[in-house]
């Protein structure tokens, strides 16, 4: 070996070597974010939200656990208290139950929350609900209900904690809006509307919370193997209630909220949680406009119903 492959090989050790240093202390750091932060869930009763409940939890974080059904949160706090952990200090977790689709619900919930806990240092805006319909068949009062859930539920209660956060000069808030908040498919319009806006309003939330110490992480994953296209509507209202082939081969809902806690905890802005074709379809979108619309307009004559008359 000569000298220059020496150094060569040398250098390569010692930036890996200083990589994983520089990974570890990161880890070691991290694992204060979370112990004992307050962390607000919303929509903790089921998939993605229960499974960050379970893993923020894990790491000592005090839960505020927030949904419609006080049964179903209770039977989490449950199973929370009965997990071994290896955190010296458990946190009871707290429960608030409240609709996000009511914006005056949402913000006696945050007062709800801010009395039991004095604080929030995490929220995680996860509750959401889709659709799937023809833009011509669905009622304007699904599209708006579907906003209200997925864009103004979020956005209220962002609104009412986030002073709490800046007095204390210290905050992070999540969302978990979807690759439908970055490309728009057919026969998601009300969803994939309300992800798009999820999408703006965070992004400028990070701007104006800069100065404040304050951040802020989109999560845009693709399909997640969870009851999201069972509990979904359709045009005129009613439950749509089939698990989607695509939703059934998803990722675990537990690898997600892993992937959550650790984009909390290194403070990532934008965090795109998919394969390889829906990220080639953002970066189509954005590159090559046509084409994507292209690709959309054939899958939109692919899979239209055929009318009957
Ligand atoms: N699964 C997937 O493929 C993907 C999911 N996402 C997003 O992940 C998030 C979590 O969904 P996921 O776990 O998959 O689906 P689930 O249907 O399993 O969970 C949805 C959660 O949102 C709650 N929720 C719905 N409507 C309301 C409301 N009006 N008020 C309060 N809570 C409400 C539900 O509560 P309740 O039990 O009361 O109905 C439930 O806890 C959503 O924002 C979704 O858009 C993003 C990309 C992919
Ligand atoms: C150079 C070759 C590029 C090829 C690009 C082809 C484009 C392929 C289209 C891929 C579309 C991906 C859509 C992904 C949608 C998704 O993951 O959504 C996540 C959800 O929120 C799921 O909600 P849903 O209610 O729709 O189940």
């Amino acid at each position: 070996m000569d000298t220059t492959n020496g150094t060569i090989i040398t250098l390569l050790l010692g930036s890996i070597g200083l990589y994983s240093l520089y990974k570890l202390l990161q880890k070691l750091r991290s694992g204060d974010y979370v112990r004992g932060a307050v962390v607000v869930i919303t929509g903790a009763t089921s998939g993605l939200g229960k499974e960050c409940a379970k893993v923020f939890y894990a790491v000592g974080a005090h839960l505020v656990l927030c949904g419609r059904s006080k049964e179903k949160l209770e039977e989490l706090v449950e199973e929370l208290t009965q997990m071994q952990l290896k955190t010296t200090q458990p946190h009871k977790p707290h429960i608030v139950i409240f609709d996000l689709s009511d914006v005056e619900a949402v913000k006696l919930a945050a007062k709800e929350i801010l009395q039991l806990t004095g604080r929030v240092d995490i929220l995680i805006n996860n509750a959401g609900i889709s659709y799937r319909g023809t833009i011509l068949d669905t009622k304007i009062s699904v599209d708006k209900m579907i906003m209200d859930t997925n864009y103004f539920g979020p956005v209220a209660l962002t609104k009412a904690l986030i002073p709490s956060m800046i007095k204390k000069r210290r905050g992070h808030v999540v969302v978990i809006s979807s690759v439908q908040g970055k490309i728009s498919i057919p026969f998601r319009s009300a969803y994939s509307a309300s992800k798009h806006a999820t999408q703006a309003f965070f992004d400028c939330l990070r701007a104006e919370m800069a100065s404040y110490e304050i951040e802020v992480t989109v999560i845009s994953p693709g399909y997640i193997k969870t009851n999201l296209s069972l509990n979904a509507v359709t045009g005129d209202g009613s439950n749509y209630g089939v698990m989607d082939k695509n939703t059934a081969e998803g990722r675990m809902p537990e690898e997600v909220a892993q992937t959550i806690l650790q984009s909390v905890n290194e403070k990532r802005k934008d965090v795109l949680v998919a394969g390889l074709l829906p990220t080639l379809a953002v970066y189509l979108r954005t590159l090559t406009p046509t084409i994507f619309f292209s690709i959309m307009a054939a899958r939109a004559k692919k899979e239209a119903k055929p009318k009957s008359s």
